[in-house]
Formats: C-alpha cells, structure tokens, sequence
C-alpha cells in the first residue's frame, strides 16, 4: 500500500510547473532595493508638489503615464506608498463597481507584446511566460524602452519563496510549501538553461547584455505577481499602473478587470485594461482587488509574498493508483471514466468538507480483496456510484488507517509543534519572511492533524456504517425491519 498515497505538493499555476524535486538551492545575490516601508497611513502622490514619501522614480512613472494619456485630472486613483510597498489610492471618493483606471493595450506587456518586438522572430516556440520573461528582461535593459519609466516602479524581488535564502527556506522544514518551492525552483532553473542555450546566448544582436539566472528568476517573480490572467483574451499580461494594485481578502468577488474597447488617445480607439472598485472607497482609501479566492496560504506566499491569513489554510494529498497494483488497468478506467487519472491531488481546508470525488477515490484505490468483483466490466457504469458509499468493512479501515498514517508520517516531519509556532507568532518580533514561514507551517500542521481526526473518527464509526452488500441486500428486499438477513420468506 506504500503507493496509495504521498502527501507531496500539487500546484495549480496559470503557466505550468514540474512535480517534486529537491535540489541544493543556489544562493541568490542580496536585493539592493526594495519599497516595502512600515507606515501605516496612504502617503499619496499629489499632482503639484512633489511628495518627500514618494520616491523619484514613482514620480517620474506617474508623469509618463500623464504625458502618454493614460492618466488625468479625472482618473481617481494615484500611486501611494503603503504598508503593502506601493499601492493605488483614492483621490476622491469611489463607488463600488465604479472604473478606476483603464490602460490600453499598447502599454501592455504580453506574449502578443513579445511577438511584435525586435525578438519576436525568436519567440515564436517558446512558452508564452518565457517569451513575456524575455521581453521584459530585454526592454529593461534599452535606454529607449517603451516601459523604461514602468521599470522604474518594479521592485527588484518579493517575499515570494522562490526569493528566500537557504537558511529562511531552513523555516519551512518538512512543509509541503518548501518542496513546492524547490520544484519551482528547479523549474525555473532549468527553463533557464534552456533558453539560455538555444536563444539568448545564439542571438548576441537581441540580447546584447548577459542575462542571468538571477535576472531569469526576478522576471519570473514580477509575472507570478504581477500578471493578471483569465481575461477574455488574455491568460498573461501585465499591465503597467494596474499592477500598483493590493490584495485584500475583505473583497470576496474576482471580476473586477476586464478587457474593453474605448478611446485610447485623441483619435484612436484601442482595448482597454479597465479595473473597477470592488468596493465604496472613501477619499484616501486605498483600493484594493482579491487576487484569488482558491489561493491557499502556500499558493500565495509562492505567488506574491504574503500569506492573507488562516482561512486559507490548506494541504494537498496526492492519491496515486499504483502502477504495481495488480488491479491497475481496470481502476485507471474507472477513474478515467470519471474524469480522473492514475495520480490525483485534492486541496484540504481546515474545517471545511473533503472534497467530494476524494472518498470514492480513495476507496477505488484501495479495492481489493473479496471487494475485488466490483471492478469487473459488467459493473463498469454503475460502479462508481457503488464508490460514493462504502464499500465494506475492509475497505473503509483500509483507507481511514492509511490516511491517518501518512498525516501522522507527514507531521512527524516538521520540527516544531503548532503550540511553539502559535507561541512564537504571538510573542512577535519575526520577519516578514519567518512570519511567513510560521504561518505556514503552523496552518499545513493544523490541516494535517484535522485530517488525521475526521478518519480517526470515521473509524471509530466503521461499525455503523452500512455496506455494499447490506445496500443489496436491502434493494433485493433480504433485509427485514431489524436489519436481520431474511434468507426466506416465512408464510
Ligand atoms: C501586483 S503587486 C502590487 C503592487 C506592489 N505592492 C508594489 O509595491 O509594486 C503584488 C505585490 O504586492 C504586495 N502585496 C499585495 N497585496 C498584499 C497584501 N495584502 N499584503 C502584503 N503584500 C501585498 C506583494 O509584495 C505582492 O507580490
């Protein structure tokens, strides 16, 4: 049974990623500058004066995105700097749903954006994010770029993960974060080499300075965070000022961007990126969006660097039919015939519900035994239905033990226990980045542990639950009112 499960990580990107892997991390090279300043109140760009709080470059981009026509006196919001790092802000008060800014197209950085720039020629076979990476580390370097000013505002790293030093990834010991972070890693790192190989260094002309695997993973980290994806048309784009935007998890709707046609300029009309307020904002307020409400902790702390907080608690088990299983082919056609595969991941929440295929599938991989005969073909179209109750005594032990084995394994892992993460989040005084890694580890623990407890349970119920042959038993009406077998009928 070693096969059935392994609590490893699943992740659910926009762009695709790699299973588990684990790799010596390569040290990345200090930051140099970062926004990030403890204040807590707005400090807002004003358009006359210049503002101490607000750094140059800021300034500098603001009166870009004016001179170009993206801005005005009548566009709502202005950069600020905030406790998030930069942030839009409310010059007057908003209405929920109203448009706060709107960008067009010509300013947006996407794959159709690579392909119509001087290394489009070298773009077409490459993944849409590389191509999107390329462009970016490309323009960054051109005194003459379109988005030099937009450059300007990028902070050269996040709290995301992937930027943490060996001995800050050490916190998340035995967390399923850290293993995610090092498939990421290992990813990126390896896309890395490729491109590198087969286009940056054959096109000395279009990538005249070195890009490094350090430069590779900032551009990476900017499109994690920075891009906005399940537009109408667009899975990946980053849109220059609508990126200055926070996340709040207060705002619980998604659709606030959209793509749009209107007035681009003094006598063109182009698509618009059109953001609106989720929310009423008071003059000063800052607006905020909710980048995802399927995030867990971990996928956030991957994605942009900060970990919103414990309802987004989560763990993935990982379900695999065994390949040694002797039953195999006829259990990867039932679960195909569902819509599932040999491997399978299901996202826990703390206190919330099992996902609802997770327990059939469970009790399919563990079929086996006298329960064997179900997997027969005659059964092939009602047997998951047989699945979605228990099958038999056997069965269900089999899957409450096994799932309770593998949280406690997976616990054993981790080298603090919830109370010391608790009592160190309580006394203070972390980085942001230990902060992180508490939470996280604190929260993957606590899921564990209420896994581990909903099969303890079930287990102790084993005795009243009702089975495959008591359920046919009962349809062939062989059961009488007292749940006695009737093998005949006394007249
Ligand atoms: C789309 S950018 C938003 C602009 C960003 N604050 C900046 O200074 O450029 C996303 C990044 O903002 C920060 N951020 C957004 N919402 C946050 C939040 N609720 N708490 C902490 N950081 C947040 C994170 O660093 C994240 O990677």
């Amino acid at each position: 049974m070693s096969n059935l499960f392994s609590l490893n990580s699943s992740f659910s990107p926009g762009f695709p990623f790699p299973t588990r892997t684990s790799k010596q991390l390569p040290l990345l090279t200090n930051p140099t500058y970062q926004f990030k300043k403890p204040i807590f109140l707005a400090s807002v760009l004003s358009t006359k004066t210049s503002d101490p709080q607000i750094p140059q470059s800021v300034q500098t981009f603001w009166e870009w995105l004016r001179d170009e026509g993206v801005v005005s006196s009548k566009t709502p919001v202005k950069p600020g700097v905030v406790p998030e790092g930069l942030g839009l802000v409310a010059t007057r008060d908003i209405a929920k749903n109203e448009v706060v800014l709107e960008v067009p197209k010509r300013f947006w950085i996407n794959p159709d954006a690579a392909a119509s720039s001087e290394i489009g020629s070298v773009c077409s076979g490459l993944k849409p994010w590389i191509s999107v990476a390329l462009l970016l580390l490309r323009e960054k370097t051109r005194e003459d770029s379109k988005w030099k000013h937009y450059f300007g505002v990028l902070p050269q790293y996040t709290d995301s993960t992937i930027f943490w030093s060996e001995e800050e990834l050490a916190e998340l010991q035995g967390s399923q974060l850290l293993s995610t972070t090092l498939s990421v890693k290992e990813y990126v790192q390896t896309e890395f080499q490729k491109v590198e190989a087969e286009v940056i260094l054959p096109n000395k002309r279009l990538f005249p300075f070195p890009i490094t695997l350090d430069d590779f993973f900032w551009a990476f980290g900017m499109l994690r965070s920075r891009a906005f994806s399940r537009l109408r048309n667009q899975n990946l784009v980053v849109v220059p000022f609508a990126d200055l935007i926070n996340h709040s998890d207060l705002v619980t709707t998604e659709d606030h961007a959209h793509e749009v046609r209107g007035p681009a300029g003094l006598f063109s009309w182009d698509y618009l990126f059109s953001l609106r307020s989720p929310l009423d904002l008071k003059a000063g307020e800052q607006v905020f969006i909710q980048y995802d409400l399927n995030k867990s902790n971990a996928d956030m702390a991957l994605d942009y660097g900060f970990v919103p907080g414990s309802s987004r608690d989560a763990f993935t088990l990982t379900l695999q039919i065994s390949e040694s299983d002797e039953f195999f082919d006829d259990k990867l056609d039932i679960a195909e015939n569902n819509g599932l595969g040999a491997t399978e991941y299901f996202d826990i929440k703390l206190d919330c519900p099992l996902p609802p295929m997770m327990l059939p599938y469970l009790r399919l991989v563990a079929l086996g035994g006298t329960d064997a005969f179900l997997l027969e073909s005659i059964f092939r179209n009602a047997v998951w239905g047989h699945l979605e109750l228990p099958i038999s005594r056997a069965n269900e032990e089999l899957i409450c033990q096994v799932v309770q084995k593998a949280c406690n394994s997976a616990l054993s892992a981790y080298p603090t226990s919830i109370e010391e993460d608790d009592n160190l989040l309580e006394e203070g005084n972390l980085s942001t980045r230990h902060m992180m890694a508490v939470k996280i580890r604190a929260g993957e623990k606590k899921v564990l542990q209420y896994i581990s407890k909903l099969f303890e349970e079930r287990e102790a119920e084993l005795a009243g639950l009702e089975y495959y042959q008591e359920r046919r038993l009962k349809d062939l009406g062989l059961v009488g009112e007292q749940g006695e077998i009737i093998f005949w009928e006394s007249r």
